[in-house]
């Protein structure tokens, strides 16, 4: 059963897509922490798991939570939103999120410029933490690609090469986004200005200075990302392989937590591991 009684003062969880990938692992690395309580789980309208009790939906024991699609009264319980879902979902989630001054964690991937505009205007009334990838290591090998970038020159070009399982319906993934940006700000520059559109045909001899990326699609690869820096005689490889969605979900968790006590606006996972 969720806590209840001497747990009132922790942070109320609510996990929306909660019958998807993240959104099964996310409830149950919740319902496994005592730092929080779970107190509300959101699906999209016309799911089967709509009036279900979430741990019996999920082939468990009853969790004494019921799957709602209703997003304005689920998050109005929250003190923390956790967000793996789609662009749309998440850019009205925000909304809702910062109406109930809710720290909003998200997770979610395949935002547009105008999706990250919207969710910026929310982060004004609330604390938001995005990332393309909510792990450890994935946020350290950030910190690496960008000092690495720094420390070789242009000779060396920079490559970013994913791999993901075959569900997944955004490329370049949000993690090969993230590591590209921070090979661009080690020389100085933005990914806008160096990205390399996929390539395909005659696309002539690679531009000097740009960033590339590739993306495969396959069975239940969890997430694996490679940023290569080529130069003539040698080539440095910095990898990350997730072999676990946990990964992701406990990092959201410890996101969650840390924004308890912050003010009105945008946060990474830099932000909550210190890095
Ligand atoms: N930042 C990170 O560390 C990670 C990010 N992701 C991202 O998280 C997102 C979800 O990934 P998966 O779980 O693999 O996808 P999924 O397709 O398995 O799950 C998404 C869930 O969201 C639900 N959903 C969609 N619209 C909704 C709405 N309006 N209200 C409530 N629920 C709604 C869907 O019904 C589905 O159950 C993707 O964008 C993915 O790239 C995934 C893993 C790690
Ligand atoms: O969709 C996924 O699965 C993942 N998405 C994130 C991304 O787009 O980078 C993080 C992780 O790689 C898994």
């Amino acid at each position: 059963m969720w806590k209840t009684g001497q747990d009132v003062e922790k942070p109320g969880i609510v996990v929306t897509g909660v019958s998807g990938r993240m959104g099964q692992m996310l409830v149950k690395v919740v319902n496994a922490s005592d730092q929080v309580r779970l107190v509300g789980a959101l699906e999209r309208p016309g799911s089967d798991w709509i009036g279900r009790d979430l741990g019996e939906a999920m082939g468990g024991a009853p969790l004494g939570i019921q799957v709602s699609d209703d997003a304005v009264e689920t998050i109005a319980k929250a003190q923390a939103v956790i967000d793996f879902t789609s662009p749309a979902a998440t850019v009205a989630f925000a909304e809702l999120a910062a109406q109930a001054r809710a720290v909003h964690v998200i997770g979610t991937t395949g935002l547009t410029e105008d999706d990250l505009l919207k969710i910026r205007a929310a982060a004004r009334h609330a604390p938001i933490v995005r990332a393309g990838n909510m792990s450890l290591g994935v946020n350290l090998l950030v910190g690496l690609t960008r000092r690495v970038a720094a420390a070789l020159g242009e000779d060396w070009d920079v490559e970013v090469v994913e791999a993901h399982h075959r569900m997944k319906v955004d490329a370049p993934s949000g993690t090969a986004l993230m590591l590209g940006e921070a090979a661009a700000e080690g020389r100085g520059q933005t990914l806008d200005a160096l990205r390399t559109p996929a390539r395909e045909g005659i696309t002539g001899a690679r531009e000097r200075g740009s960033i590339g990326f590739s993306a495969i699609r396959g069975g239940d690869v969890v997430g694996e990302h490679d940023v290569i820096f080529a130069a003539d005689g040698e080539r440095v490889v910095l990898r990350h392989l997730a072999s676990d969605r946990a990964i992701f979900a406990r990092g959201a968790l410890r996101a969650a937590i840390w924004g308890q006590d912050k003010g009105p606006g945008e946060y990474d996972m830099a932000d909550v591991l210190g890095l």
